[in-house]
């Protein structure tokens, strides 16, 4: 679904992405991890086409891939009702827009029906990235990527939203390729990471593995973010 092959990008004189690797095949899941700076941003405008690379190639099977851009605010149209947002994919692709899944979609999601004829600014951050994941997911997408698309929300929100979109997984054969800096969000979602520092890939690891994680800086990360159940039981 997605390839990158020794993809590099040169801002300036600097590179802030160094031979980025990764195969991303049906019906699995990776996520890259990284903290502010390390390149999650630059790597997911090269993914989505909006800039391009220095040197390397990237090939996206983009049929059925729907994206929940980390820019959520500017990803729907503020003169739409979150109603008109939700179905404007379906207007694009010339498809029905069905709703009979809708209100138990709003429920999972804790989005009340009231929002539905809201404005996009009438919304909390929080409540507009919940329409970003529900947009994104109602097509029914065999290809998901979700750039930061949790970040407004809080944590039980986030944990039964994450839960819906592993139980698509399952369902749908969902491939998803998640951009976080949430290391626990990635090993929730994800049987795959990749760790991102200072532009580099400095770690792959499988989600059920992280024991085995080698680099210091990965180590230090699991420490501070991963509960010590979860450590326990990968030991
Ligand atoms: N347009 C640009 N011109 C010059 N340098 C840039 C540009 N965009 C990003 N950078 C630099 O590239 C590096 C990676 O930035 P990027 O925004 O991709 O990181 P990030 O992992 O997304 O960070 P965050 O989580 O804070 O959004 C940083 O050092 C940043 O200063």
């Amino acid at each position: 679904m997605l390839k990158i092959k020794n993809l590099w990008k040169k801002y300036k004189k600097e590179f802030v992405l160094k031979d980025i690797n990764l195969n991303l095949q049906k019906n699995s899941s990776l996520a890259l991890v990284g903290e502010s700076g390390a390149g999650k941003t630059t790597l997911s405008r090269l993914i989505l086409g909006i800039d391009t690379p220095t040197k390397g190639n990237i090939h996206i099977d983009k049929n059925s891939m729907s994206v929940v851009f980390q820019d959520y605010r500017n990803s729907v149209n503020p003169l739409f009702t979150i109603i008109e947002i939700l179905k404007e994919p379906f207007w694009l692709r010339k498809t029905t827009f069905s709703n009979e899944k809708l209100e138990d979609l709003l429920k999972t999601f804790n989005l009340s029906k009231r929002l539905l004829d809201k404005y996009p600014h009438e919304l909390s951050g929080g409540q507009l990235q919940r329409v970003c994941i529900l947009r994104a997911i109602l097509t029914k997408p065999s290809f998901l990527i979700l750039d930061e698309a949790f970040s407004a929300l809080d944590v039980s929100t986030k944990s039964q939203v994450v839960t819906y979109i592993k139980s698509l997984k399952k369902e749908q054969n969902l491939t998803i390729f998640l951009i976080t800096h949430d290391l626990e969000v990635a090993t929730s979602l994800c049987e795959n990471i990749k760790i991102l520092f200072k532009g580099e890939v400095i770690e792959s690891l499988k989600t059920n593995c992280l024991g085995q994680a080698q680099n210091q800086y990965t180590k230090l990360l699991i420490d501070s973010i991963i509960p010590l159940k979860i450590k326990e039981t990968n030991e």
